[in-house]
């Protein structure tokens, strides 16, 4: 799914309008409609207060389009006007006399702020600022938002986190309204992705308000979404007449005294996938280990026991992956650079092996264009050194990506891949996988998805979102504490499943009853 810029989509908006002879209006009325029905299905007729703060813009005008309904519909509500200018939008403004024509009175707020108190059990529709924000709220409007946050009450944001930008950090915590769930139309905002600025929304779900798909499908853009249907179109069937070779070679070079538990997992995460047959290259000391673990996979050893000195590439290999529990000793960095001078495959590179390029970036010129990059955020400042927010983290990624002419995968709770200007978003994923091994399983499951001859970028983005599809089925039973590893692995399979499981049509009795109980 596509994420637009906020001048993308007002094109969108006027497309639309002048495709489709609606008027502005109406496209407001819609996207009200849409917040308005989310709310009545929940609620219920409940009547609970609801306080609605509405800016003077086109979000103010979908908050008092969503107020009228509201009041319509016999809710308890209460209307807000945030004053904080008199360039009021022509669809406020209507929204406004239909509001008074309903005998709704707003109350406007303005720098000489009185503010009615907001009960913690109280419901706050935030409609203040929307995706049209382009500087910082005024300190008096900050000390509005500051109010309903302060409220406990559950807030509810139109489109955007009021004081949240689409594309830029904000330059306080407090500017910014902290949203119980953000109603958000027809394109998520890249801001909902970022550590720093996802803090400001607990949940988001998109409404569909009818953008032309046309222009959509048209509109370049830096970044993506991935969900399931873009994933489920980058499969590549199994061949009823294929066999091991048709599905490539992988050789996992990694692993040193006391971390071959990692080339274990990146290799049976790169089995798993379907790579045909799979290599590892490790010091002596991981013979053992890994013939006895691993069955299906081949072992060849250096000739040092506790770490690697020179890599050795079996004939046939088609992908190599290198770094995981690789160590940073000098007979590695030789190990390499002799390495790196010869090769011409294609390769993943994770941990110590990025480690070992951040200490020696005169070999980052050797590494193959058309390569993945793994780095956790710590292993990519070592690259490309610090940043002053997340929106530069991702100019950095972008630009990394475009020197190396490689795709980058910035991991993260949303791992970001880059490749050729465009960042593709991950959705899956969970805070279970915080444990040591799970960034291992991914560069495995990357290069067994290489090996059988996705691109480089395919398989990245299939594996990111496999990665994390599987910890999320693995979670339902387990829990996030007990998810490990190994356990991602163990549900490499189900997750394969559940890209192509469609989703059962529910009864309408039983989406009721689901209704009854939220
Ligand atoms: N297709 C869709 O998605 C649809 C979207 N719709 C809705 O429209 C919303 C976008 O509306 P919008 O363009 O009128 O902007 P909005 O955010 O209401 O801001 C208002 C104005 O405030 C100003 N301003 C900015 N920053 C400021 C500041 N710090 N302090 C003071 N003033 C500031 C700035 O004007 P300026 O003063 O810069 O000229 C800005 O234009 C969108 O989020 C969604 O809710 C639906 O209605 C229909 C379909
Ligand atoms: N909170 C989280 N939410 C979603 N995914 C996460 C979270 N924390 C970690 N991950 C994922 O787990 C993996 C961790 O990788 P990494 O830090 O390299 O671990 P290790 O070095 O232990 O193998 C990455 O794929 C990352 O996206
Ligand atoms: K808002």
């Amino acid at each position: 799914m596509k994420i637009l810029s906020a001048k993308q989509v007002h094109e969108a908006d006027n497309f639309t309008i002048q495709k489709y002879g609606i008027t502005s209006d109406m496209l407001m009325e819609r996207a009200a409609d849409q917040v308005f029905n989310w709310i009545h299905s929940r609620l219920q007729g409940n009547p609970i207060k609801i306080h609605v703060f509405c800016g003077i813009g086109n979000n103010g005008g979908d908050g008092l389009a969503v107020a009228r309904m509201l009041k319509e519909h016999d809710y308890n509500v209460v209307v807000y006007v945030v004053n904080y200018s008199e360039k009021r939008s022509k669809d406020f403004l209507i929204n406004l006399d239909r509001l008074k024509e309903r005998k709704l009175w707003p109350e406007f707020i303005d720098e000489n702020l009185h503010l009615t108190s907001i009960g913690k059990d109280d419901v706050v529709i935030d409609a203040i600022f929307g995706i049209g924000l382009n500087r910082d709220p005024e300190p008096w409007v900050v000390k509005v938002l500051s109010h309903i946050n302060a409220s406990g009450a559950f807030v509810l944001s139109v489109d955007i986190p009021s004081g949240l930008f689409m594309e830029q950090a904000p330059s306080s915590e407090e500017n910014v309204i902290k949203a119980d769930v953000v109603l958000s139309f027809q394109t998520p905002k890249l801001s909902f992705f970022l550590p720093e600025t996802a803090s400001y929304l607990n949940h988001w779900e998109l409404l569909d308000i009818g953008l032309d798909p046309e222009f959509i499908y048209n509109a370049p853009t830096e970044y993506q979404y991935i969900g399931k249907p873009e994933v489920a179109a980058l499969y590549r069937p199994r061949l009823k007449f294929s066999h091991k070779g048709t599905y490539g070679h992988a050789l996992i070079v990694g692993g040193s005294y006391g971390k071959i538990g990692a080339v274990q997992l990146a290799a049976k995460a790169t089995l798993t996938v379907g790579a045909g047959l799979v290599s590892t290259y490790v010091p002596a000391c991981g013979y053992m280990p890994l013939q006895t673990a691993l069955p299906e996979v081949m072992v060849i050893t250096d000739e040092q026991n506790k770490q690697i000195s020179a890599v050795e590439v079996p004939e046939k290999v088609n992908v190599i992956c290198l770094g995981m529990g690789l160590g940073l000793h000098d007979d590695t960095k030789i190990a390499l650079t002799n390495f790196l001078k010869k090769n011409k495959l294609p390769l993943a590179l994770d941990a110590d092996a990025l480690n070992l390029l951040s200490a020696n970036r005169q070999l980052l010129k050797l590494v193959p264009e058309g390569s993945v990059f793994t780095p956790h955020p710590k292993e990519f400042e070592r690259l490309v050194g610090t940043w002053s927010s997340d929106f530069e983290k991702l100019e950095k990624a972008k630009k990394f990506s475009a020197q190396t002419k490689s795709v980058l995968v910035l991991k993260g709770a949303h791992t970001i891949c880059f490749y050729n200007g465009v960042g593709y978003i991950n959705s899956t994923g969970n805070p279970g996988m915080a444990t040591g091994g799970s960034g291992d399983v991914l560069a495995g499951m990357v290069t067994g998805l290489i090996a059988q001859g996705y691109d480089v970028l395919a398989a990245s983005v299939m594996a990111t979102y496999l990665h994390g599809l599987s910890a999320d089925i693995a979670v339902t039973t387990i829990g996030y504490e007990a998810l490990t590893a190994s356990k991602i692995i163990e549900g490499i399979g189900a997750a394969f499943v559940e890209l192509f499981k469609r989703e059962q049509p529910q009864q309408q009795g039983q989406q009721q009853q689901e209704r009854a109980e939220q």
